[in-house]
C-alpha cells in the first residue's frame, strides 16, 4: 500500500449538490481530503489513495434502481470507518443487508423530506453524537425522496426525527455510519461538531495545516520544476497572487511574472499591482501594456460573447508574445482552486449551457508548449487567503474582491469607449471608498458598478444635464456560483448616489441593482 505524509479522508462523489461543503467541513478540522467520482474508484484506486477513512456522499440518483451508482464492495472491507450521507446511507444499507425505498414525493403518505427537521437521541451515549446535542434535539437538513425502510444487520439507530426512524444509524463494531440528512451544509448548524467525532472516531491527528502545506507545496514545486523557467499571468487578483509568491519562494528568480493592462483595469490599479510586486515581493514582473491593442480590437464591438471572446484570444497572443521572449521558459503557473478542479471531474447530470464563456487560460499551456504548475489546486479560496497571509502579501491584496479578466469591459454593457471606461473608473473608486469608509468591505463578496448604455436627463445647477446612469453592484455569496444583493441601508445608497453624481462628471442618474443570482449573473456581461 502507498505511504503518505498525512493521514487521507476519501470522500466519493454520488453527485449531491453539497458534496464540496463536506470537503469544506473537513478541512476546518484540519483533515485531508479528496473528492472523487464513484465512477473512478476501483480497488487498484483505493489501494493507492490508502484512505484512514471513507464517506459516501448524497446523490440524486435512487437505489431502488438497478443502474443505480454504487462504489465497489470493498469500500466496506478496509478495515476503516465508513460515513454515508443520504443516498451514501441508502447505499449502504442497500449493499450491506437494508432495505430502500423509493418515496412518494407528494400526494401524501410519502416520507419525503426537504428541508428543516429535528433529530432526538436514540441512545443514551454513543462516540458519534458526543457533546453534539446542545438540547435534547439538534436541527439538521433533510433532502430526500427515498428512505430507508429496514437497516443492515448489526447496526442500530442511534437517533430518530419525526419523519425518519432511521436518521441516525451506526454498526459501531464496525465504525460504519450512516445518517439521513446532511451535517455538511449550514442548515445543520452543529455539524463541524458531527465530523469532529467521526473523524475522532477514525483516528485523525488533524495534521493537515496550512504551514505544512506551504512546505510541501515548495518542494513539490522545485521537483516540478527544476532548473527551467516559471512564467505567470499575474491579475493582482488573490488567486494569481498568492500563486506567484509561493513560486516566486520555491524557485526566485526563475520566476517571471506578465501582468496584461488591457485598458480595462480599475483605477489606478496598474501602478499598485507593479508597485506591489516589484518592490515589496521583489518578483520580476513584465508590464504588459497591451491598452491600444485590446482597445483597438474591441472597438465598435457591442455583442457580450464577442467581447469575452476578442478579450480571451488577446490573452493568449500576449502570453505567447512574452513567453517567446524568456528563454527556456518550460511551464505556465495558473492560480487553479479546488473547486474548479472538482468542476470539471464532477459526476454530472448531463449537458449545461454556456451562460457565459469565462476568460480563461486553460487552453495556453498546450499551444505554448509548456506543462502547468498549480500549486493551488488543492486549496478553497478563503483557504488560499490564509495561505497568502503566510507568504506576506498585505492584507489588502488578500482580501480583495475577485475581478474578473476581461475587467470593466463587461460592466460597460453594449459598446466600449475610453470615455465611458474612464467615467466607469472614477465612478467605481468613489462606490468602493464609500464602502470601505462604512466598513462594508469584507461583509460584501463584490462590489462594482456598471456603467449603463443610455443616457438621461438631469437637472443640476438650475441647468439640465444628459449624461449616463450607472447601477451599483454589490453581492453576498460563498463561491460566486450563487449570490444575493447586499441589503445596503437606505442611508449608504443615498449618500453614495449624491457623491458619485457630484464627483463624477458624466453620470447624473446612480441606480442599485437588486437581482439576485439566478436569475441574474453578478457580472452585467
Ligand atoms: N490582467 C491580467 N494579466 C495577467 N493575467 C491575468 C490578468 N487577468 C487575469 N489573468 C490570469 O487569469 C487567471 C484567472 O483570473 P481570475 O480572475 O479567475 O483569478 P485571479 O485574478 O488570480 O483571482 P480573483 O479571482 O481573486 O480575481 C488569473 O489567475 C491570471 O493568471
Ligand atoms: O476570471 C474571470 N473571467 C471571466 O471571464 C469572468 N466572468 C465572470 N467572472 C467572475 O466570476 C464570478 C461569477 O460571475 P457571473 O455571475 O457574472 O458569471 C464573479 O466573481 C465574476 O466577477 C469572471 N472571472
Ligand atoms: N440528497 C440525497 O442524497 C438524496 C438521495 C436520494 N436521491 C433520495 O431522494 O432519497
Ligand atoms: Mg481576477
Amino acid at each position: 500500500m502507498t505511504q503518505h505524509t498525512h493521514d487521507r479522508l476519501l470522500i466519493i462523489d454520488f453527485g449531491s449538490q453539497v458534496t464540496q461543503l463536506i470537503a469544506r467541513r473537513l478541512r476546518e478540522l484540519n483533515v485531508y481530503c479528496e473528492i472523487h467520482p464513484f465512477n473512478t474508484v476501483d480497488d487498484a484506486f483505493l489501494d493507492a489513495f490508502a484512505p484512514k477513512a471513507i464517506i459516501l456522499s448524497g446523490g440524486p440518483a435512487s437505489v431502488v434502481n438497478a443502474d443505480a451508482p454504487r462504489p465497489p464492495s470493498s469500500v466496506f472491507e478496509r478495515n476503516v470507518p465508513v460515513l454515508g450521507i443520504c443516498y451514501g446511507q441508502q447505499l449502504m444499507m442497500d449493499m450491506l443487508g437494508g432495505k430502500v425505498e423509493g418515496g412518494k414525493i407528494s400526494g401524501g403518505g410519502g416520507t419525503a423530506e426537504f428541508g428543516r427537521a429535528y433529530v432526538t437521541p436514540a441512545v443514551e451515549k454513543s462516540d458519534l453524537l458526543m457533546g453534539w446535542f446542545a438540547t435534547d434535539r439538534e436541527q439538521v437538513w433533510m433532502s430526500h425522496g427515498d428512505h430507508v425502510s429496514a437497516i443492515a444487520p448489526g447496526f442500530e439507530v442511534l437517533g430518530t426525527s419525526p419523519h425518519a426512524p432511521f436518521a441516525i444509524t451506526a454498526d459501531q463494531s464496525r465504525n460504519f455510519y450512516a445518517v439521513q440528512f446532511h451535517p455538511e451544509v449550514h442548515h445543520t448548524p452543529n455539524g463541524l461538531k458531527f465530523f469532529e467525532n467521526f473523524i475522532r472516531i477514525a483516528g485523525f491527528s488533524g495534521d493537515w495545516t496550512m504551514n505544512a502545506y506551504r512546505e510541501e507545496a515548495i518542494e513539490k514545486i522545485r521537483a516540478t520544476v527544476g532548473d527551467s523557467h516559471v512564467i505567470c499571468g499575474l491579475s493582482g487578483g488573490v488567486d494569481s497572487s498568492v500563486a506567484a509568491a509561493l513560486i516566486h519562494e520555491a524557485v526566485g528568480d526563475q520566476l517571471t511574472c506578465v501582468f496584461v493592462d488591457h485598458g480595462l483595469l480599475r483605477k489606478n490599479e496598474a501602478e499598485e499591482v507593479v508597485t506591489m510586486f516589484r518592490d515589496n515581493m521583489n518578483l520580476k514582473v513584465i508590464y504588459a501594456d497591451e491598452r491600444e491593442l485590446f482597445l483597438g480590437e474591441l472597438e465598435g464591438q457591442s455583442d457580450p460573447e464577442t467581447k469575452r471572446k476578442i478579450i480571451g484570444r488577446l490573452f493568449i497572443d500576449v502570453f505567447q508574445k512574452y513567453a517567446n521572449q524568456i528563454d527556456d521558459a518550460k511551464f505556465l503557473a495558473q492560480g487553479t482552486l479546488y473547486p474548479d478542479v472538482i468542476e470539471s471531474v464532477s459526476f454530472s447530470g448531463g449537458p449545461s449551457v454556456t451562460i457565459k464563456s469565462h476568460h480563461n487560460v486553460g487552453g495556453l499551456p498546450e499551444k505554448m508548449g509548456l506543462k502547468l504548475v498549480e500549486p493551488l489546486r488543492e486549496l478553497f479560496k478563503d483557504e488560499v487567503r490564509v495561505l497568502g497571509r503566510e507568504l506576506g502579501l498585505p492584507p489588502s491584496f488578500i482580501g480583495r474582491h475577485p475581478f474578473p479578466g476581461p475587467g470593466l469591459a463587461i460592466r460597460c454593457p453594449g459598446e466600449i469607449t475610453r470615455a465611458k471606461l474612464d467615467i466607469l473608473r472614477e465612478a467605481d473608486a468613489v462606490y468602493i471608498d464609500q464602502i470601505r469608509k462604512h466598513g462594508l468591505y469584507d461583509d460584501i463578496w463584490q462590489a462594482f458598478v456598471a456603467i449603463l448604455p443610455v443616457r438621461t436627463v438631469g437637472v443640476m445647477g438650475d441647468g439640465r444635464t444628459y449624461d449616463f446612469a450607472c447601477a451599483l453592484r454589490a453581492v453576498t455569496s460563498v463561491d460566486g456560483m450563487t449570490a444575493d444583493y447586499y441589503p445596503f441601508s437606505h442611508e449608504f445608497l443615498g449618500e453614495t448616489a449624491t457623491r458619485i453624481i457630484n464627483e463624477v462628471p458624466g453620470i447624473n442618474r446612480v441606480t442599485y441593482d437588486i437581482t439576485s443570482k439566478p436569475p441574474g449573473t453578478i457580472e452585467w456581461e
